[in-house]
């Protein structure tokens, strides 16, 4: 799965809004980010009852981090409406410098991607990964594709081994 969600209603709007065919009020488009988190659960919580492995891009990881970038937003007030969506096993940071991703492909075509925003999103990334109730494990991104790849899979399969016969947590609670 990858958030957000653009297929949806709600999705819809956001998509708009990262295109920059509307504007939106910043804490309003934070709360639509994070509905669009809450209207997929029943989903997310089916697909785990089936015994699915979810691999999920971006979640409320980003909610936070891109929001709060922006000036008179606190971490704590961009994490409060995601309190409770179910918790990942475990969460990767793929790390790449600022400099090196507006390199790559199709950079610079949405809201949000300049180096100047993106340095203060990864500051924020930095202060959430101090919080030890979540499992992050970094990964170097500026190495190759089959490298980040190789480091993806193994952490997944070991992650899936151990919390397998585990219930879901809620994040942030
Ligand atoms: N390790 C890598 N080395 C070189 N190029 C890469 C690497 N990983 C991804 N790319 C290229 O960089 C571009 C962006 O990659 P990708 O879509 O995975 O990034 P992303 O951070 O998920 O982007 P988004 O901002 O859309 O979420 C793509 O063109 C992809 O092929
Ligand atoms: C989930 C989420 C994302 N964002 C930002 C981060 C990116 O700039 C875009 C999504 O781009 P993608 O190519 O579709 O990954 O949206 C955000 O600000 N808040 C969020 O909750």
């Amino acid at each position: 799965m990858r958030f957000p969600d653009r297929t949806t209603k709600i999705g819809q709007l956001i998509s708009s809004y990262l295109e920059k065919k509307s504007n939106l009020e910043d804490h309003s488009v934070h709360l639509l980010f994070s509905a669009n988190r809450w209207e997929m659960v029943p989903l997310i919580k089916q697909k785990l009852e089936q015994g699915i492995n979810l691999v999920v891009d971006r979640y409320a990881f980003s909610g936070v981090a891109f929001t709060s970038a922006k000036p008179g937003f606190s971490l704590e007030w961009c994490m409060n409406p995601d309190i409770g969506l179910p918790k990942p096993d475990l969460v990767m940071f793929l790390q790449l410098n600022p400099n090196m991703a507006v390199n790559r492909g199709e950079y610079g075509i949405e809201r949000y991607e300049t180096s100047a925003f993106q340095r203060t999103v990864h500051q924020r990334f930095e202060e959430l990964m101090k919080d030890a109730s979540v499992n992050w494990k970094v990964i170097d991104a500026a190495r190759t594709i089959e490298e980040v790849h190789r480091d993806i899979k193994v952490l997944s399969e070991d992650i899936i081994r151990l919390t397998q016969n585990q219930p879901v947590g809620e994040l942030w609670r």
